[in-house]
């Protein structure tokens, strides 16, 4: 069954779901978009809400990432059985969520020097040590994973984390050692650590 994602040349929304279907071992086209190019209309048109990423197989279509995400671990061992424990999963998947919002990345990204500084700021002073105390004691609680073992929560977290990384220039991780080695154990799963090895380095303008 072909599968396809689309999303932009940066890890964001996208990188997690990658992640997971290298992980499973899935092949899967892998369509990216330059965001220099964005909004390419065509594309933008033929999406759902308009918005990335998208995700195909055969022949149908699915959006939201967390709904993607969660449909891929599904099929990359990744998501429990056992409907609590899926439960409790969907709730740390928007945890994480509610924290990557909180930092008003997209404001943040197009702000000037004064609000990217308000921005940064905040994030670093409130919301890191707000979320990632919690993140770390649920982690530590359950032998450094969301669930006791590897799931997509875990994935979710490793992905934004990057993302953060990226835009700050900073490792947003370095206070929280669980946290900090969850990201490198997602990083150095084989098939992940095959995928970075061959990916190009993201660079955000
Ligand atoms: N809730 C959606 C948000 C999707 C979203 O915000 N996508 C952004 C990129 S991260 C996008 O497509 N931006 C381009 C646009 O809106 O034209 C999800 O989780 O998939």
């Amino acid at each position: 069954m072909a599968k396809k994602l689309q999303y932009f040349n940066i890890n964001g929304l996208g990188e997690s779901i990658r992640y997971m279907l290298h992980y499973g071992g899935h092949k899967f086209e892998d369509i990216r978009y330059e965001l220099k190019d964005w909004p390419i209309q065509s594309v933008k048109d033929s999406l759902p809400y308009g918005q990335l990423p998208l995700y195909e197989e055969g022949g149908k279509t699915l959006n939201q990432s967390l709904a993607i995400a969660r449909y891929v671990a599904s099929q990359s061992q990744l998501l429990p059985s056992d409907l609590w424990q899926q439960a409790v999963l969907d709730a740390v998947v928007h945890n994480i969520y509610d924290f990557w919002n909180k930092n008003k990345i997209a404001e943040y990204l197009r702000g000037d020097a004064e609000t990217k500084a308000a921005l940064k700021k905040q994030t670093f002073e409130e919301h890191i040590p707000f979320y990632f105390s919690r993140f770390e004691k649920e982690l530590k609680a359950n032998k450094g994973y969301f669930a006791g073992k590897l799931t997509w929560a875990d994935f979710i977290l490793v992905g934004l984390i990057e993302t953060a990384n990226l835009f700050y220039g900073e490792h947003i991780e370095s206070n929280y050692p669980t946290i900090a080695s969850l990201v490198k154990t997602v990083q150095n799963l084989p098939k992940v650590k095959e995928y970075i090895a061959t990916r190009n380095p993201y660079i955000f303008k």
